[in-house]
C-alpha cells in the first residue's frame, strides 16, 4: 500500500530539522563555515540520541551553516519538493527565530528565504509558525514576539518548542495571550518528555488549537477523555519518539491505543533529516508496524487536513479528493 497518494497536511515539521548532512556541508562550503565533522558519514554516525536534549545539541550546532536568505530558500525548497512527492498538499512549517537571531542572522533573511521557497513550490501550499525556545524563558519569548509582530501577517500561529521538562507552558501565558490578541493562532509542544499537566496548561493557559506530540496524555485518563471529547488534534511523530527514546520502539508506540481512545491523531515527521524519515516514511512504517489498512491511512490524511489552519473552502476541496472523507 502506498500512502503517498493520499492527500495530507504536514503540521509538525521544523524546517531546521530538514537540513540533510549533504546540504549542511554544501552550505558550510558556500558560507566559509568549518564544521567539526569529518564528512557526511561521520555526521550521520552522530545521529544517535539519548533524549531530546542530546538531539537539540546537534540540531542547534548544525544550523550554524544557515546564514543567508538563499540558504533558507534552498532548505525549504528541498523540503517542499520532498513533501509534495509524499502527497503533502499543505504544510504548516515551524521555524526557530531565536536560534537564528542569536547568531546574528536577521529575521528578514529567514522570512525572505522561507517565503520565496513557499511561493515557488509546486503542488503544495505552506504557512509559517515561529516557535519560542521555551528553555530561553518567557522574557526572551516576549522580546522575540515584539520583533515578530510587525510581520504578524506572514504567520498563521505561534508555537513553543525546545527542551520541555522544567519549562511548563504556564510560564508563557502572557506571551501567548499577546500573540492571540494580534490574531495569531497558537500551538505548543507538550507531553513529549513533559507530564500530562503540561498538556492541560497548553490548553487552558495558552489556548492552543493543537498539541504537538501529546503522547504522554495517556497517563491521565481524564485528560484523554477531554482531548477526545473536544477533538483537540495531537500532531504525533512516531519516528521522532523512537529516536528520542520517548518510546522504546515503533512496535511499542502508543499510536494504536491513542486511536482506540478516540483521540484526533495526525501523523508527522518532526525533524525528518535527523529522525530517519519524511512523512511518507512515517505513514508507511506505521502502517507496516500496526497493520493498518487503507481506510485508516485515509482517515489520518483527512484528519491532518481537518486539523490544519487552511480556510474551510480549501480544506474541503482537498478532503474531496479522499474517498469517503468529504462531509464529515
Ligand atoms: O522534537 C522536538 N521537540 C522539541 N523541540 C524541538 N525542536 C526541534 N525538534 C524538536
Ligand atoms: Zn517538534
Amino acid at each position: 500500500m502506498d500512502a503517498r497518494g493520499i492527500p495530507k497536511a504536514e503540521l509538525h515539521v521544523h524546517i531546521e530539522g530538514t537540513l540533510e548532512p549533504e546540504m549542511a556541508f554544501a552550505l558550510a562550503r558556500r558560507n566559509g563555515v568549518t564544521l567539526p565533522y569529518a564528512g557526511v558519514e561521520d555526521l550521520r554516525g552522530r545521529y544517535a540520541y539519548r533524549d531530546l536534549q542530546s538531539f537539540l545539541d546537534l540540531y542547534y550546532a548544525l544550523m550554524d551553516v544557515l546564514r543567508e536568505a538563499e540558504d533558507f530558500y534552498d532548505l525549504a525548497a528541498a523540503y517542499l519538493a520532498r513533501a509534495a512527492a509524499d502527497g503533502v498538499r499543505h504544510a504548516e512549517i515551524f521555524f526557530d527565530p531565536q536560534a537564528h537571531l542569536r547568531r546574528g542572522v536577521p529575521l528578514e533573511a529567514v522570512l525572505e528565504g522561507l517565503e520565496g521557497a513557499i511561493r515557488d513550490a509546486e503542488g503544495v501550499s505552506a504557512y509559517l509558525i515561529p516557535c519560542f525556545l521555551r528553555d530561553l524563558g518567557p522574557e526572551a519569548a516576549m522580546e522575540t514576539l515584539t520583533r515578530l509582530l510587525p510581520h504578524a501577517g506572514r504567520f498563521v500561529a505561534v508555537g513553543l518548542d525546545s527542551a520541555e521538562v522544567g519549562y511548563p507552558p504556564r510560564l508563557f501565558t502572557d506571551v501567548f495571550a499577546r500573540a492571540r490578541a494580534e490574531g495569531l493562532r497558537a500551538v505548543a509542544h507538550a507531553g513529549e518528555e513533559g507530564p500530562p499537566e503540561y498538556i492541560r496548561e497548553a490548553l487552558d493557559l495558552l489556548r492552543v488549537s493543537r498539541i504537538d506530540h501529546g503522547v504522554r496524555c495517556l497517563e491521565d485518563p481524564e485528560l484523554v477523555a477531554r482531548l477526545a471529547g473536544e477533538g483537540i488534534p495531537l500532531t504525533v511523530c512516531p519516528l521522532s519518539n523512537v529516536r528520542l527514546a520517548v518510546v522504546p520502539s515503533l512496535a511499542e508506540h502508543p499510536l494504536p491505543r491513542m486511536l482506540e481512545a478516540g483521540l484526533m491523531v495526525t501523523l508527522h515527521s518532526d525533524d525528518p533529516a535527523y529522525f530517519g524519515g519524511y512523512v511518507g516514511d512515517v505513514y508507511r512504517r506505521s502502517a507496516e508496524t500496526f497493520g493498518w489498512d487503507e481506510a485508516t491511512l485515509r482517515r489520518l490524511g483527512a484528519d491532518s487536513l481537518r486539523a490544519s489552519f487552511l480556510p474551510a473552502g480549501e480544506r474541503d476541496r482537498l478532503l474531496g479528493e479522499i474517498p469517503g472523507a468529504a462531509g464529515h
